[in-house]
């Protein structure tokens, strides 16, 4: 188990900065996962905990001793990518071991967790096989076996469901989550799939363009988005984000207004798709009403989507609720104690203090 903690680490290819000036804690036994859209420099953050790419600037540190500038080989930490790379020619026992017998670890001495491993990963059946006897999600399992029976004081996992079918991705999902209940190895977690973060993380760090977003429990940003991109990237189907004007430092959508501390002329307004009901409300209040652009099933709900006077509209309905054709008038109603609302300028949350 360890602790990590980077500051401000810097890195830059030629003339191009991926990562600015990037400080970050990762607690003993935490599961963090790294979000952020593609090209935002997830891959080259991790590889530069792995020791794979040296650091621009700025220093890294495991249980208080620097290791800006140690060997992969001295952290020990261990790393698990989308692509496997099983050797073919070994058995699946083999490709466990390997790795222990290149570093002249007794097999004697991992007996027991190695047993533990393959028991947990559900590799027992498959001891005897070659990779291409394998399914993906097989393989996979004894790429994290493998990663597993090193012992690290680290994981480092870059989109290690990536290459899976649905089916396949859920099952070894459980499987890491099951390992680290298990084991509680310190893992940073890096994947573009927003639900895998929410469902996985004990804190989530959303990074755009190199820079930390946020930081938080899935519930925090999910509940309260710092700004305007982790409003947008977190959430499937997104936010619902419209730009309003702002009169006197007056808000108003429909009949619902609000007064704000800002010296602004706009705000975004977002509003969540599960905050958004069908119909009427019962007290004729917070109605707005667009035309019906689609509705698509996506089992346990319809996703409805509107054209409203203010923007595009998604929200929820009943699956077996009948919509009218489109185009037609739809009306719905919103929670206005679920709204957020981003500055117009620097497109940060607006705190509820400022609110009037
Ligand atoms: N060796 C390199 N030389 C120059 N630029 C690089 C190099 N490696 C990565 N980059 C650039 O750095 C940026 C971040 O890349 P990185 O692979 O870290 O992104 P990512 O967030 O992991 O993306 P993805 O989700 O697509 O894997 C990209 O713009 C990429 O083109």
């Amino acid at each position: 188990m360890s602790q990590v903690k980077l500051t401000h680490i810097h890195k830059a290819y030629e003339t191009a900065t991926v990562i600015n000036d990037l400080s970050l804690e990762i607690a003993d036994g935490e599961f963090l996962v790294l979000v952020g859209a593609s090209g935002c420099g997830k891959s080259t953050l991790l590889r530069m905990i792995a020791g794979l790419e040296p650091v621009s600037s700025g220093a890294l540190y495991c249980d208080g001793k620097e290791i800006t500038h140690s060997s992969p080989k001295v952290r020990n930490f261990s790393m698990i990518f989308q692509s496997y790379a099983l050797f073919p020619h070994m058995s699946v026992e083999q490709n466990i071991t390997f790795g222990m017998k290149v570093r002249g670890e007794k097999l004697r001495d991992k007996r027991d967790l190695l047993a533990q491993t393959v028991a947990m990963l559900q590799l027992d059946e498959l001891l005897k096989r070659r990779p291409k006897e394998l399914s993906g999600g097989q393989r996979q399992r004894v790429a994290m076996a493998r990663a597993i029976v090193r012992d690290p004081r680290l994981f480092l996992m870059d989109e290690p469901l990536s290459n899976l079918d649905a089916k396949l991705r859920h099952e070894v999902r459980d499987g890491i989550m099951a390992l680290h209940a298990r084991l509680k190895t310190t893992t940073v977690y890096v994947t573009h799939d927003q639900v895998e973060a929410m469902t996985m993380a004990d804190r989530i760090v959303v990074l755009d363009k190199g820079e930390i977003q946020q930081i938080g429990s899935p519930e925090a940003l999910y509940h309260s988005p710092a700004n305007l991109f982790v409003a947008s990237f977190i959430g499937s189907p997104s936010m619902n984000l419209w730009s309003l004007p702002l009169q006197n430092q007056q808000l108003q959508l429909c009949d619902w207004t609000v007064q704000l501390d800002v010296d602004e002329s706009k705000v975004w307004l977002g509003l969540r798709p599960e905050h958004i009901k069908l119909g009427p409300s019962a007290d004729g209040r917070y109605q707005m009403s667009g035309q019906l652009l689609r509705h698509e099933l996506l089992g346990h709900v319809r996703l409805v989507c509107l054209q409203t006077a203010f923007g595009p509209l998604q929200f929820f309905c009943e699956n077996d609720v009948s919509l009218p054709d489109v185009d037609a008038t739809v009306t719905c109603h919103f929670l206005p104690e679920r709204v957020h609302l981003f500055s117009g300028a620097t497109q940060q949350r607006i705190a509820d203090k400022d609110l009037l």
